[in-house]
């Protein structure tokens, strides 16, 4: 099917998607999480021990599938960010304990080794430290950045293939917020976060355990530090873990509302919903504000009492070892350097725990994503999907009943229905009688419950989806254009186009006059000023797309009454030539486009309830028949 109705689907054999987690699902009955996969539970907040444990397995697989490319990168800093605190870790000793301990006494002696031994060391130490630095900076901003390119490809990939369905209930708003604000919450971490962890870690066991072979009793003291800090990053994970599910929660809700209140401002505008509109949207930003000063607030308490803890063990080193001192057990210049390790020690606590905090972030938005990710599109090709190199257009419609869900209600009952090839099907009903679902089974936005749908003999489901996109075309009533060109529009469908052939199509649907007539002619833009057009002429684009595309089969939702007179015989004439002798199936709305069709088929409750020529359904004095003059009488004939 061409472009208008492609949702570009995932194949069952598609490769490209290595992130796919919904690959890892089991089958339903075997599957103890069920009520947890894909984007099912997304606005719960709190779990049990198991359904978490769930839900990190499910995020930590896709970290370390989207770290497939830079694992090697990843291991290189992690040895560089080892190596550089190592070094920068010594420097106190080296000032404390070797300069004033050992050089001094030597210097003072007049042996110039007293000075140069340490110099040199400190020299060698600072440059080390700080050449890895830059480099692992740089290896760090790399990997980050290449993963998370890995995920918003990914994401924008996975979202585009699954099918209506979902989209129809999980909004676009929704995507935006996890394409945007959770990728982004995820890249704060990934960028600095665990650079800055590995190397807090690191610098903190150094430091430690060169105290600890300087001074064994000074070392015990930071033992004892060890309990409380504990304690508190326990209850700071616990409480945090809550607090930023639901900030991911209230932000996409802020999201989807601001998102959907700028793709319909045309009816916001018109009803007069904008302050009804913002103070909504306020009250969604308050609750933002709260989640986040609440899990902020955490992270409050967890700083300044880990800088308490810190200060208080400075205090404890700096106490006993200067009574030491006094007491000849311990050297200056050693307890110099054990008090100026032990503030530094827990000086990278304030660095870790800005990570704990974006790591809290970050992952309940990686819950999200991975949830994403983790979906499955109904609409899915075979595994080895039937050809149809060449389609004259037979449609059939056996048996075939179609539900929206599986414990919704029956939407199309048990359909039986011939489309001999080159027909021109018009279909009517009362609004929500079923026209619209008929078509869509027909593009394959949804695939029929039971029975089957045929074209030209071939089961639709089995059917290959370029076979599919290539005989079957769509043209929506939003008659939709991408922004670019009035040409780069209409060769939507075959991007190969010549321009002889946008022109020669534009030309056979009677669009070509007023494209000329725009500022560029076919390279007008169309979100530019100038390049903007009536909704008859995006019909008339919308038609010579689909005239290039040159379908066997043509759908059509036809446009209603938001066109006026001219534009409508404008628009009919462009229809008749894109008809030629094509198969088509038309949601009729106007009197002319009946009067076109070989056939009318009147739905109703998801029923054909008269099925016939124009003239014989008139005759027969039926719903069409009824509708037919009440069409005419407003059309004043
Ligand atoms: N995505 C959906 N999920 C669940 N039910 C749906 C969905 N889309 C349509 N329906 C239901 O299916 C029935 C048929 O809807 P459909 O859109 O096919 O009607 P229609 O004849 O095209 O109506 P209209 O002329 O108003 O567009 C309606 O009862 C509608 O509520």
């Amino acid at each position: 099917m061409s472009e208008q109705t492609s949702n570009g689907r995932a194949t069952a054999g598609d490769d490209t998607a290595a992130l796919d987690l919904s690959k890892m699902t089991p089958p339903p009955e075997q599957d103890d999480f069920a009520h947890l996969r894909g984007t099912a539970a997304e606005e719960d907040v709190t779990f049990d021990k198991e359904e978490r444990k769930f839900i990190r397995r499910r995020s930590l697989a896709l970290l370390w599938k989207a770290s497939a490319g830079v694992r090697g990168k990843l291991l290189l800093t992690a040895i560089a960010v080892i190596v550089s605190q190592a070094a920068q870790a010594a420097t106190p000793f080296i000032a404390g304990g070797l300069a004033i301990d050992w050089g001094l006494p030597r210097l003072i002696d007049g042996d110039a080794t007293g000075l140069w031994v340490p110099a040199a060391l400190y020299l060698i130490c600072a440059v080390t430290a700080g050449s890895l630095l830059y480099w692992y900076t740089r290896m760090t901003a790399e990997a980050s950045q290449t993963m998370l390119y890995t995920l918003r490809d990914e994401v924008f990939r996975k979202t585009q293939a699954l099918s209506l369905d979902f989209h129809e209930d999980y909004t676009s708003g929704k995507v935006i917020s996890r394409q945007t604000s959770d990728l982004e919450a995820l890249r704060e971490l990934l960028d600095g976060g665990i650079n800055q962890l590995v190397q807090g870690i690191m610098f903190m066991l150094f430091t430690t355990v060169y105290i600890w072979i300087s001074d064994i009793r000074s070392g015990l003291v930071l033992l004892c530090a060890v309990i409380p800090i504990y304690f508190l990053g326990r209850w700071y994970q616990k409480n945090a873990e809550v607090a930023y599910r639901r900030t991911r929660i209230s932000s996409a809700r802020m999201i989807v509302h601001f998102v959907e209140s700028m793709t319909g401002i045309r009816a916001v505008q018109a009803y007069r919903r904008e302050d009804a509109r913002s103070r909504q949207y306020r009250k969604l930003a308050k609750i933002y504000r709260d989640d986040m000063v609440r899990s902020i607030g955490l992270f409050g308490v967890l700083q300044p009492s880990l800088m308490l803890i810190g200060n208080l063990s400075v205090a404890a080193v700096l106490l006993w070892g200067g009574y030491r001192v006094l007491e000849g057990d311990l050297g200056a210049g050693l307890l110099l350097g054990i008090v100026l390790s032990t503030k530094r020690v827990f000086q990278p606590l304030d660095m870790i725990a800005m990570f704990y905090n974006s790591l809290q972030s970050a992952t309940a938005a990686l819950e999200k994503v991975s949830g994403l990710l983790e979906e499955t599109p109904n609409v899915r090709q075979v595994k080895d999907p039937r050809r149809l190199p060449d389609c004259a257009g037979e449609i059939e419609f056996r048996d075939a009943e179609f539900k929206y869900s599986a414990d919704g209600p029956v939407v199309m009952q048990k359909l039986d229905l011939h489309i001999p090839a080159g027909q021109t099907l018009a279909v009517v009903g009362r609004t929500g009688a079923g026209k619209s679902t008929l078509v869509k089974l027909l593009a394959r936005f949804y695939d029929v419950t039971s029975g089957s749908l045929t074209l030209d003999g071939v089961e639709l489901r089995e059917l290959a989806e370029d076979d599919h996109h290539r005989h079957v075309a769509m043209v929506t009533q939003e008659a939709f254009l991408f922004s670019g060109s009035i040409r780069e529009n209409i060769a939507l469908s075959q991007p190969d186009a010549t321009d002889d052939q946008v022109i020669e199509a534009a030309k056979a649907v009677g669009a070509h006059e007023f494209i000329m007539s725009l500022p560029e002619g076919y390279d007008t833009d169309v979100n530019k000023r100038g390049g903007r057009i009536s909704a008859g002429q995006r019909q008339l684009v919308s038609f010579a797309r689909a005239f290039l595309a040159d379908p066997a089969v043509l759908i059509l939702d036809e446009a209603t009454s938001s066109l006026d007179l001219p534009s409508e015989q404008l628009v009919q004439q462009g229809l008749e030539r894109l008809l030629g002798n094509r198969t088509a199936l038309i949601i009729a709305h106007r009197l002319s486009t009946v009067a076109i069709a070989d056939r009318v088929l009147v739905i109703d409750e998801g029923r054909v309830v008269e099925d016939g020529s124009p003239e014989d359904l008139i005759a027969a004095g039926g719903y069409f028949s009824k509708l037919h003059s009440a069409w005419s009488a407003t059309m004043g004939s």
